[in-house]
């Protein structure tokens, strides 16, 4: 038995002026996450939407709201979107070498789960130091609080894994309605070798023509947009969709 299918509309396809109803139809039609695509015009070519956004959807369902940030500072993200109800925050590896670990603290800090991605160009290894176990002491030093961070490389240690979700881009970040890349499923191959149970989600191109590949190479969160929206009929594409990442793991 692998880990959970969870089928994710990708409320960029949606029609935004009825937000919440698409969000609703959405979860009506078998939807476990909604995935919130953030972008800030910088790290990628396109804007969308922001916390704002966010606290007003939460209003109107308890539903997992899966926030995807394609943006240069993810920091700076944090504080808000927690405060507005987001369940998941994915950043990019790509804009965070220097400063995940404090960015993963935060995240967890305002209540949310941790997640990273990557885009098409970037090396599946560039996630690995944050699938390290990782140890976390907390010194009180008078009035100031010390955070200790120790990460252990392959080791089976106490503690936690810094990020609890990796999301493989199987199309370049920014954009809806763009051709799945099949070259991006190696990634997504070692990543379960590696890690069975980890919750490896994949986002862009992906519907009832590609949806075999992503799910035998080992996908188990799947991000879907213009072929859920699409859709004559959206909850038979969703269906579809988990049937087929249970049907891989049922064989596997
Ligand atoms: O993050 C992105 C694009 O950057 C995605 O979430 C797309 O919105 C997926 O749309 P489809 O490729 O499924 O139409």
């Amino acid at each position: 038995m692998g880990v959970a299918a969870k089928i994710a509309p990708s409320m960029l396809s949606s029609d935004f002026a009825n937000l919440a109803s698409e969000a609703q139809r959405m979860l009506d039609c078998g939807a476990d996450w909604l995935h919130m695509d953030i972008m800030d015009g910088h790290f990628v070519p396109n804007l969308t939407i922001g916390a704002p956004v966010i606290e007003s959807l939460r209003k109107h369902t308890k539903a997992y709201l899966d926030c995807h940030l394609m943006v240069t500072n993810p920091l700076d993200y944090v504080e808000p979107l927690g405060k507005a109800g987001a369940s998941g925050f994915t950043f990019h590896v790509e804009v965070s070498r220097d400063n995940w670990g404090e960015l993963v603290q935060r995240i967890k800090s305002k209540g949310m789960r941790p997640g990273v991605s990557l885009k098409p160009g970037t090396p599946i290894e560039e996630v690995y130091p944050l699938l390290a176990r990782l140890m976390l002491s907390n010194r009180n030093m008078g009035n100031v609080v010390m955070y200790e961070v120790y990460v252990v490389h392959n080791l089976q240690v106490e503690g936690e894994n810094p990020v609890e979700m990796v999301l493989v881009m199987t199309v370049e970040p920014g954009f809806g309605g763009q051709k799945f890349m099949p070259e991006t499923m190696d990634k997504v191959r070692a990543l379960r070798k590696k890690y069975p149970s980890l919750d490896i989600e994949v986002d862009g191109g992906l519907g009832p023509s590609t949806i075999d590949m992503a799910a035998s190479a080992g996908a188990n969160c799947i991000v879907a947009g213009s072929s859920v929206f699409g859709a004559p009929d959206s909850a038979q594409v969703i269906s579809l969709l988990r049937k087929s990442v249970e049907e891989v793991q049922k064989n596997n």
